[in-house]
């Protein structure tokens, strides 16, 4: 479903900056799939993100959805197909607006003039089918102004928004970080129920160890914009957080931090 071919990326070229990140970079990620992607600070897991969502053009290499070579392709059209929930709740939704209000224009994505399409009223029970999929009652405050929800709340809605017109690809970026541990929880276990009803494609970072492992197919810890390991089935089912934070501290190690 995803595929990335020989990436390359440097920042800041020639200049006392320059920071070579990806120099041949490939990733597959097979449809349906949910990887999950662990890594230490800097070593391009945003970047990866933002490569695969085309806010960022590589230098080299190609990107691939679906068997499509969308490597030129910018993000507003991908976005027909490539959905991005981010760490801050501030930006999945629009706090002056209802929820019922985002969902429409969440839900109208893919027409031609999605902001003039106006609430469709027809759809309601739809939206409320899908709060509903939450568990968190906001089916019964479709007309609450979003900023009035919590950040869970509201990364919970993010989630529902970017999947109601199904993408081929889900990308969660860091979509945990900012929320208590509770709440943290409930968007994590609602995230998998979301994931795994609606059978989509997901690469997720996140820096909890613990969801790497207990909620993906597949885990990969990038380092220095390589993969460093890439681990899947029966090897991720034995590996626990201890072996992971074994890994890292190899590698941090390695690094001299
Ligand atoms: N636009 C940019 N200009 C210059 N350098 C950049 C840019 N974007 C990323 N980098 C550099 O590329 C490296 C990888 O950054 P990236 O944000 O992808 O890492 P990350 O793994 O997501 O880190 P974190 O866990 O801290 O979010 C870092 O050294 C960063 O400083």
């Amino acid at each position: 479903m995803l595929k990335l071919e020989n990436i390359c990326q440097t920042f800041n070229k020639n200049t006392i900056n320059e920071k070579v990140l990806f120099d041949g970079f490939s990733l597959s990620v097979a449809k349906d799939e949910f990887v999950s992607v662990v890594g230490s600070n800097g070593s391009g897991k945003t970047t990866l993100l933002n490569i695969v969502s085309g806010n960022l053009m590589p230098d080299d290499g190609k990107v691939f959805v679906g068997g499509k070579d969308v490597t030129k392709l910018k993000n507003y059209k991908r976005a027909k197909n490539i959905a991005r929930v981010f760490q801050d709740p501030s930006l999945g939704t629009c706090p002056s607006m209802t929820i019922f209000e985002n969902m429409s224009i969440a839900d109208n994505k893919l027409k031609p003039y999605n902001l003039t399409g106006g609430l469709n009223h027809k759809r309601k029970d739809f939206y409320r089918s899908q709060l509903e999929l939450l568990g968190l009652g906001l089916e019964d405050r479709m007309d609450t102004k979003t900023r009035t929800l919590s950040g869970g709340q509201r990364q919970a809605l993010a989630l529902i928004m970017a999947t109601m017109v199904k993408p081929d690809i889900l990308l969660l970026d860091e979509h945990t970080a900012a929320l208590d541990p509770k709440s943290s929880d409930i968007v994590m276990g609602l995230t998998e129920k979301v994931v795994t009803e609606k059978k989509i494609t997901t690469l997720m970072v996140t820096h909890n160890l613990r969801y790497a492992i207990d909620y993906s197919d597949r885990c990969i810890m990038m380092h220095e914009g390589n993969i460093h390991l890439d681990i899947s089935g029966d090897e991720k089912k034995n590996k626990t957080i201890a072996d992971l934070l074994t890994v890292f501290n190899e590698i941090s190690i390695e690094c001299g931090n």
